[in-house]
Order: structure tokens, then C-alpha cells, then sequence
């Protein structure tokens, strides 16, 4: 394997040092190193961050391969500066079976583009109604160590209580997805003045946050983990403040388009912004970003959600729930957190990197850029811009809600365990596990 010199990067955006990749780890970190025979990547103005990881991301295999698969998802996170993403279980069939944990976690390490970790469905087939293997899923190959059933929420209270206590067991997490389903029935955009306007059916803040408030008090009677998928309203977070305030081991994510868009996109009838949860208001986006910046929301996730254009290219209350944001995420973050002084580089490290790393138990990510750590590291510009083109996407899927936009950033490099899967902005095409 070759080795690689990352000249003058700037470390977390803090030192600026070189960075000696050799064998798949960190070998040296220092100034003024010798080259010797290993290839120079020039980072002069350059942020070295620890490889993304992102615990929402949707492979869509197996069963819809005409919207993503877990190469052209992988290529789509290993662009966007991830090294490692958790794959969500609601693909066809349910990834409730070891088998199925495998057959995603197999595919991810045969590709090479990033690790894939998949997660566990709660429920049988998603149906909310008895719960899967959870013992046999973690035993797997696989590993899996977060379960949801995400796209749905596990309503059922004794359901959600039994989940929680099993997965004590193998250090596991239930990640919900928070949405009283009786409370968002034909629910189409968030609820407001605007969509009594719009004539779209609202979905209210408190089918969110009435789930949110009996799960950390499940997740504290039983005394397990909890995480909270994709917080969207201001009162989500209070809950989540006051649960952390009381001692619950509860985390939360937020995704890059709840903090950057908000519920007026609604009125263009655009279903490229039809998302669950949907986008809230200006209110929201506010609290969601004071949230991220103080920690009360621990991570950004991407809920990276592609779709084909014939299930977004139609009337809105027809068109399929969900946005691309694998490509974009950094970017997003940038604009509305750093270039907002919301948030330092090591703040995003650590809710991009090592805090989803050690929510999702996946060691060898988010480790710190230090000497004898694998070599995952994502090499960012934080002075270039573009417009977005969804022709552009690396994912097979263009529902992507920023296009036209200009976004500041740009993934230069990223290295999974030593190894360029992106080199001068380009992804690598001789990758191979
Ligand atoms: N987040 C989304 O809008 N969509 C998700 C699942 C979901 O509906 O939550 C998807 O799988 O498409």
C-alpha cells in the first residue's frame, strides 16, 4: 500500500502539521517531514478531520437498487469525506435477520468505498408488532449494535420498553424515530398557518415530541440507551435537555436540512423538500442549531434518503418522503454552524465523527488524528464554493433539496484506513477492498 505525506494541513482547523500515512494508520505527524518516496498531497489551507460518520444513512439494498446501492451510497459517502455509515434496516426485505445484516455489511467491505454498518430492524418486517432477532443481529458478522425501525416509529410503548431492556444485553441502542402515528396520519408538511394555506395536511410538533418525552422515560425506568433520530421542533430539544439534565443516556441527531431549510419551501408544492420528519420553521431551525452548538443535539446524521425521480417528479401529497445529503453534509454544517460561529472544527469533528462513532460502537472511526490511529481522515477546503447541480450526484439519486445553491466547502481528499477513496476532489476508481 502506498504511503501518503499531507502537507501543512491544518489539523481540526488548529495546527498546522504534516501527516505521515503508512499502513493504514497515522505514522507521523510533525513539521517540515521528509517525503522520502511517499506521494505529497499539498493541504496548504487544507482542514484535516477525522472521517465522517454518519449513523442515518439509506443503502436502499437490497430491494430498491433503482434508487441507490450500497457501492453507489458508499461512492456518495466516501465524496461527502464519510469513512463509515450505518445503513437503515427499512430496505426490501427488512433487514431483520442476521442474513440480511450480513448480506449489507458484506456488500459494504466488497465495494471498499467506506465501512457500512448496518442497523437492525426493531420489528419483525417493520410491522410494529413483535420484535426481531436483536441477539442474533448483534452476534452476526455484522455486529450490529444500533436497531430502528426508522421510516416508522415503534408506537407500541411495550414494545419500545422490551426493546430497550433487551439490547442492554450487547450494549446496543434503539434509535427512534420519533412520530405518533395517529397524530400524522396523512400528514404531507409540518403544521402551521402555512399549511391550513397550502391545503396540505399538517403533521404537528407534538407527534414528535409526545414520543420523545414517553421514550426517555421508558429508556430511564429500564436504565438503557436511547437515541433519537432526526430532531425537527423546539420542543424536541427541550425534552431532550431536561431527559440529559435528569442523568437519562439519551443522544439526539439533527440532519443538515432541518438546519438549514425551513416549512416556506413547502409553498413552491416542490417535492423535493418533502421530508420526514418535515422541515419546521425559522423558530426550529434556531433552537436546532443553539441546540447542536451546545450539545444538547449530539450529532449531525444525514438521513440521506434517495429516491428515483418518478417517486419525487409528481404531485407533492403523492411524492415519496426524503432528500439526498450525503455529498452535501459538510457543506450545510459549515454554512449554518461554522461560518456562523456557531461551532469550531473540533466541535464538528466531534458531532460528525467521534461522538456518532461511539453512539454507533464502531471503534476503529472517530478516533482522534494522532500517531498510531487508522489512517481515516478527510482532507475539507473550507474557502471553495459551488452551486449544486443534482447532475453532479455521486448517489444514483438527484432528490437532492439544495440545487442552485451555492454552498461553501469542498471534500478534497478522504482516506479509509490509509487509503484514498477521494484524492484532488475526484473519487478514486481503483478502490477495492
Ligand atoms: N426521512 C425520509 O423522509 N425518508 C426515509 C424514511 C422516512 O420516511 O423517515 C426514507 O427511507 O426514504
Amino acid at each position: 500500500m502506498s504511503a501518503y505525506l499531507l502537507r501543512h494541513a491544518s489539523l481540526l482547523g488548529e495546527t498546522v502539521a504534516d501527516v505521515r500515512i503508512a499502513d493504514g494508520v497515522i505514522t507521523e505527524i510533525g513539521t517540515d517531514l521528509d517525503p522520502g518516496a511517499d506521494t505529497v498531497v499539498d493541504a496548504e489551507g487544507l482542514i484535516a478531520l477525522p472521517g465522517l460518520v454518519d449513523l442515518h444513512t439509506h443503502l436502499r439494498e437490497p430491494g430498491r437498487e433503482d434508487s441507490e446501492t450500497v457501492e453507489t451510497g458508499t461512492r456518495s459517502a466516501a465524496a461527502g469525506g464519510f469513512t463509515c455509515v450505518h445503513a437503515m434496516a427499512n430496505t426490501d426485505p427488512v433487514a431483520d435477520t442476521a442474513g440480511v445484516v450480513e448480506q449489507v455489511w458484506r456488500l459494504g467491505r466488497e465495494h471498499g468505498w467506506c465501512d457500512v454498518a448496518p442497523v437492525g430492524a426493531v420489528t419483525v418486517g417493520l410491522d410494529g408488532e413483535r420484535l426481531a432477532e436483536l441477539g442474533a443481529m448483534a452476534d452476526s458478522a455484522a455486529g450490529v449494535r444500533v436497531f430502528s425501525d426508522d421510516g416508522r416509529c415503534v408506537s407500541d410503548a411495550v414494545l419500545m420498553r422490551r426493546a430497550l431492556e433487551y439490547v442492554k444485553a450487547f450494549d446496543g441502542v434503539i434509535a427512534q424515530h420519533a412520530q405518533e402515528p395517529r397524530l400524522t396520519e396523512g400528514a404531507q408538511m409540518n403544521e402551521g398557518e402555512l399549511s391550513g394555506r397550502l391545503g396540505l395536511t399538517g403533521w404537528p410538533a407534538v407527534a414528535e415530541e409526545a414520543i420523545i418525552a414517553r421514550d426517555v422515560l421508558l429508556a430511564e425506568h429500564v436504565g438503557s440507551r436511547l437515541h433519537v433520530c432526526h430532531l425537527s421542533t423546539r420542543g424536541s430539544v427541550e425534552i431532550v435537555r431536561w431527559a440529559k439534565s435528569r442523568g437519562v443516556d439519551v443522544t439526539a441527531e439533527v440532519t443538515p436540512h432541518h438546519l438549514l431549510l425551513t416549512d416556506a419551501l413547502a409553498a413552491t408544492y416542490d417535492p423535493r423538500y418533502k421530508v420526514n420528519p418535515p422541515l419546521r420553521t425559522a423558530d426550529d431551525v434556531a433552537a436546532l442549531r443553539e441546540a447542536l452548538a451546545e450539545g444538547v443535539i449530539d450529532i449531525v446524521a444525514t438521513d440521506h434518503a434517495p429516491h428515483p425521480s418518478e417517486d419525487k417528479e409528481c404531485e407533492w401529497a403523492a411524492a415519496a418522503f426524503g432528500m439526498t445529503g450525503l455529498e452535501t453534509a459538510l457543506s450545510v454544517v459549515q454554512h449554518t454552524m461554522v461560518d456562523t460561529g456557531l461551532l469550531d472544527w473540533a466541535g464538528v469533528a466531534e458531532r460528525m465523527s467521534a461522538t456518532p462513532a461511539r453512539i454507533g460502537r464502531v471503534a476503529a472511526h472517530g478516533r482522534p488524528l494522532a500517531v498510531g490511529e487508522p489512517a481515516n481522515v478527510v482532507l475539507y477546503d473550507p474557502a471553495a464554493s459551488r452551486t449544486i447541480d443534482p447532475r453532479d450526484a455521486v448517489s444514483r439519486s438527484r432528490n437532492i433539496p439544495y440545487a442552485g445553491l451555492e454552498l461553501p466547502g469542498r471534500v478534497v481528499a478522504t482516506f479509509l484506513r490509509g487509503r484514498p477513496t477521494v484524492l484532488d476532489g475526484a473519487l478514486v476508481q481503483e478502490v477495492a477492498a
